[in-house]
């Protein structure tokens, strides 16, 4: 059951404020130079695949015991059974949140207002895999008897970032007989020049939308079936090039995509939690299916992982509350993900969805505004080339800015010391961060390069790293379908205990709502030259000097 707890109202939130003003003097140095087992104390493995070493933080057994007292007191335990026990926690739409069902390998029963919904997703997953075969083996061919070669994702947000995201993370993987495109963007530009690259008679598109009503997605999917037609002739055609993954059939057959050619999900699905439904099958025709099929695997243990094992190593439950620790005492605004693995790069711009269309709530789940801090700021870049841009900040600028450094032991591409390059960056960052540089051995530097004195005391405030700066560090052996499925669910599920923990409804996004009916309203607006004057004097002039424009 999912209750409805103001966290701050808690006693262990207030051991924690109080336990905060003790803990602010605190350095990451005076906890290492104390505890020579820190690294054993703090670090927690999941099947030898993903170790997250928690050490480099700023906390004690003391913060530990006190977050766990936290997430005990805010019923963690009975919110995480509720949600994968098919309860209705998204209340705001009325709605079971089950991605975790999508990928239930063990195919236990999960019921959704009294039905096991495990017969249809099997079944979904089925298609998804006789689908793949005819496309793989050539067997399904386009208008003019040709094998397809090119699969184009049309969709937006969650029905495009982790379809980019995973099929980029997994480019080793990839099916050599298969390009993969994506368009997103309502901008033109983005589908036109995508079909500068195809051949209508080898490209299949997969119109990819939850609602199917998205105005980007029917946008492109319209303009991709007009660019199709112009060489097809035949409507009939369509049936060949176009399918659809959607929980609305009415929706598909309505756009002219045979419901044979629908890939079906649920509203229990969320649209940043999709990928593991039929949002998937671009992921799978371009991985191959028993690829997908392992990337389901990986995020099921990770899920197994997350009900079973207690909160003192249970990964998402540590990033969880840990990030708390700072976001709500601490004060930090932001959190930076940073993976270093050029594969990957996408990563957070997957869980800036993930993340901040979860947990960016202001109201309560009683209907209240909140006095806390909810959601972070996700953002991040692939490593080093985030070093080479904004690291400054991070070390030496006035915010604190806890950060995920996320790296793979072994790399796809084993070229000369590349990767050993790479993983020294990776290692020696957090070091930096947490260790920093102090004036004695900047000054130390200075003098063993025969620097003069009153130069040296110039510059010595400049150099001076103070450290202090938290980090996690997760160290994967390799980043497999297997791996990065557990690592995506390992997210998932922090952003989940986090929502728990703050009181809000995690599964909604009605802060997107707005700005989609605002638009709807100002389109008719564009259709002629007449002047605006029906909003603020901003638009309005804003509106109109376009018009001038254009
Ligand atoms: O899959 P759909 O229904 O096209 O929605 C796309 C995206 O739009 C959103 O509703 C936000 O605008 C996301 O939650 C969702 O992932």
């Amino acid at each position: 059951m999912l209750e409805k707890i103001n966290p701050t109202q808690t006693a262990a939130w207030q051991e924690l404020e109080a336990h905060f003003k003790a803990m602010k003097k605190t350095t990451l140095k005076e906890l290492f130079a104390n505890d020579p087992n820190r690294f054993d104390k703090y670090t927690a493995s999941f099947n030898d695949q993903i170790l997250l070493d928690y050490s480099k933080n700023l906390i004690t057994d003391e913060t530990l015991n006190k977050l766990f007292n936290l997430a005990k007191q805010c019923k963690l335990a009975d919110a995480t059974k509720a949600m994968f026990s098919g309860e209705k926690i998204n209340r705001t739409e009325d709605r079971a949140v089950l991605h975790t069902a999508l990928r239930n390998r063990s195919n236990t029963p999960v019921y959704v207002d009294g039905q096991d919904v495990m017969p249809q997703v099997n079944a979904v997953l089925e298609k998804m895999k006789a689908f793949c075969e005819k496309i793989h083996s050539g067997k399904w061919t386009g208008y003019t008897g040709k094998a397809i070669r090119s699969i184009v994702n049309i969709g937006i947000g969650g029905s495009d970032l982790g379809p980019v995201m995973i099929t980029e993370a997994l480019k080793p993987y990839k099916k050599a007989n298969i390009e993969s495109y994506f368009v997103s963007n309502v901008d033109g530009t983005h589908i036109a020049e995508t079909l500068k690259k195809l051949d209508p008679e080898t490209t299949l598109f997969l119109v990819a939308s939850k609602t199917f009503t998205t105005q980007e997605t029917m946008t492109n999917a319209h303009s991709a079936r007009d660019w199709f037609l112009a060489s097809a002739k035949d409507e009939a055609f369509v049936a060949k090039h176009f399918a659809a993954l959607s929980t609305n059939a009415k929706a598909v057959s309505e756009f002219g995509i045979d419901t044979d050619n629908m890939f079906e999900f649920w509203d229990w699905v969320g649209g940043r939690y999709s990928s593991w439904s039929a949002i998937g099958l671009s992921i799978a025709l371009n991985i191959g299916f028993d690829n997908f099929e392992e990337l389901l695997a990986g995020a099921h243990e990770m899920d197994q992982h997350f009900v079973n094992t207690p909160i003192e190593k249970n990964l998402p439950a540590l990033l969880g509350l840990i990030g708390i620790w700072y976001n709500n005492f601490f004060g930090t605004q932001t959190v930076a993900l940073l993976p270093y693995d050029q594969y990957m790069h996408r990563f957070p711009a997957y869980f800036q969805q993930g993340d901040m269309e979860s947990n960016g709530k202001y109201v309560d789940r009683n209907g209240h505004p909140v006095d806390y801090q909810t959601g972070p700021i996700i953002w991040g870049e692939a490593g080093t080339n985030g070093q080479h841009a904004f690291y400054q900040l991070i070390h030496q600028g006035t915010k604190l800015i806890p950060a995920d450094f996320i790296a793979p032991a072994q790399t796809h591409n084993p070229l000369g010391d590349h990767h050993q390059k790479l993983l020294s960056n990776f290692f020696a960052q957090t070091e930096a961060l947490a260790f920093g540089k102090d004036a004695d051995k900047v000054r130390a530097e200075f003098v063993a390069q025969g620097k003069a004195e009153d130069e040296i005391e110039q510059l010595v405030p400049f150099k001076v790293f103070q450290g202090n700066r938290p980090t996690n560090s997760i160290l994967m052996q390799k980043i497999t379908p297997r791996s990065l499925g557990s690592l995506i669910a390992m997210y998932e599920h922090k952003i989940f205990v986090q929502g728990v923990i703050w009181n809000i409804f995690t599964f909604d996004q009605w802060g997107v709502e707005l700005g989609k009916q605002l638009a709807n309203k100002i389109l008719p607006e564009l259709a002629d030259d007449a002047t605006v004057t029906s909003h603020d004097s901003s638009t309005n002039g804003l509106i109109n000097t376009f018009k001038k424009w254009r």
